[in-house]
């Protein structure tokens, strides 16, 4: 698991992190969301070793990585997608890394499989388009088939497909029982990926909570239609949400957009189409990062 404790990082007269604290459990995605500079990569790479702390703790499964001694079968993380010796042919370059850490080519294959490369592994990764080097980041990480993973903005500059590929990527990771931090700017992505959100904003602790909290303390409802309103009224107010009904037109609140889902999917109740809550949470944590708004850390 991971755990950030009254972490504080400051670059010279810049505080980059300000004193904060989170966890993340295994088998959960945990959303890390912020704006730009708020001090999300910078929390990771303390996690990871590649930057001290000033002061606090940054552990991962209970213990601290010096620099470059990150066991990848431990922790795998995708920072920079951008990095990658462009000369390298796709299977060379993980070679390299698996060959320096005594993992196999067999295992080479197998992540390349994973993350959809296997038809381009004898590719130079100069020709690659950004979502394929993000592709080859994750395929990097996944190397030692580590339990902590960290990706840092993997969704950007992938289209609405790399964008699908990478949520049910993740899904399934955390579903492996593995532990997922996820840093993104996007609540609406971050909606139907993540257990959990942390939110933070100039270094600080601003949200710790769950997509549905946070649906329901801010949100204004789901429009939800459905050939069988009633039967799906009754599943999601058993669920815990409020619903109204107007014309065969239900209003959700207290459920997320993914919750209705899977609680539709379970009882077999088709639905026509849910009018994406994504614009309210975004609006959310608009206010949330702009300090209009409270939120206490929710309990675990
Ligand atoms: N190596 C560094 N030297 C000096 N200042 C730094 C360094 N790294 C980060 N910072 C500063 O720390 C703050 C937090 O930056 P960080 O990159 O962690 O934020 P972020 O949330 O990841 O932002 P983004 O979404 O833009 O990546 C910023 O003010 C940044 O300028």
């Amino acid at each position: 698991m991971i755990e950030v404790r009254e972490l504080t990082k400051r670059y010279g007269g810049t505080v980059a992190v300000d004193g904060l604290s989170f966890e993340v459990r295994p088998g959960t995605v945990t959303g890390f969301l912020g704006p730009n500079g708020a001090g999300k990569s910078t929390t990771m790479r303390v996690l990871l070793g590649l930057a001290a702390a000033s002061s606090g703790e940054a552990l991962v499964n209970g213990g601290r990585y010096a620099a470059l001694r990150r066991p990848i079968r431990e922790v795998g993380a995708l920072l920079d997608a951008g990095a990658v010796h462009g000369g390298r042919k796709a299977f060379d370059h993980l070679g390299w890394i698996a060959r320096s850490n005594g993992i196999g080519s067999r295992r080479v294959a197998e992540v390349l499989e994973r993350v959809g490369l296997a038809g381009v592994a004898r590719k130079r990764v100069g020709g690659f388009s950004l979502g394929m080097r993000q592709r080859l980041g994750i395929a990097a990480a996944l190397l030692g088939d580590p339990g902590v993973l960290m990706f840092d903005e993997p969704v950007n500059g992938l289209d609405p497909d790399g964008v699908r590929w990478i949520r049910e990527l993740m899904r399934a990771l955390a579903a492996e029982g593995r532990t997922v931090l996820i840093s993104s700017h996007l609540m609406s992505e971050m909606e139907l990926t993540a257990d959990r959100l942390v939110v933070i904003g100039r270094g600080r602790l601003i949200a710790d909570t769950t997509v549905r909290e946070l649906a329901a303390r801010f949100g204004r409802g789901v429009v939800v239609r459905s050939p069988r309103p009633d039967d799906l009224r009754g599943v999601l107010t058993a669920a815990g949400g409020t619903v109204e009904e107007a014309e065969g037109t239900l209003t959700v609140t207290g459920l997320g957009v993914a919750d209705i889902g899977d609680h539709a999917a379970a009882h077999g109740i088709p639905l026509y189409g849910m009018t994406p809550q994504a614009a309210s949470l975004e609006e959310a944590y608009m206010e949330l990062t702009a300090g209009s708004a409270e939120f206490g850390a929710v309990p675990r």
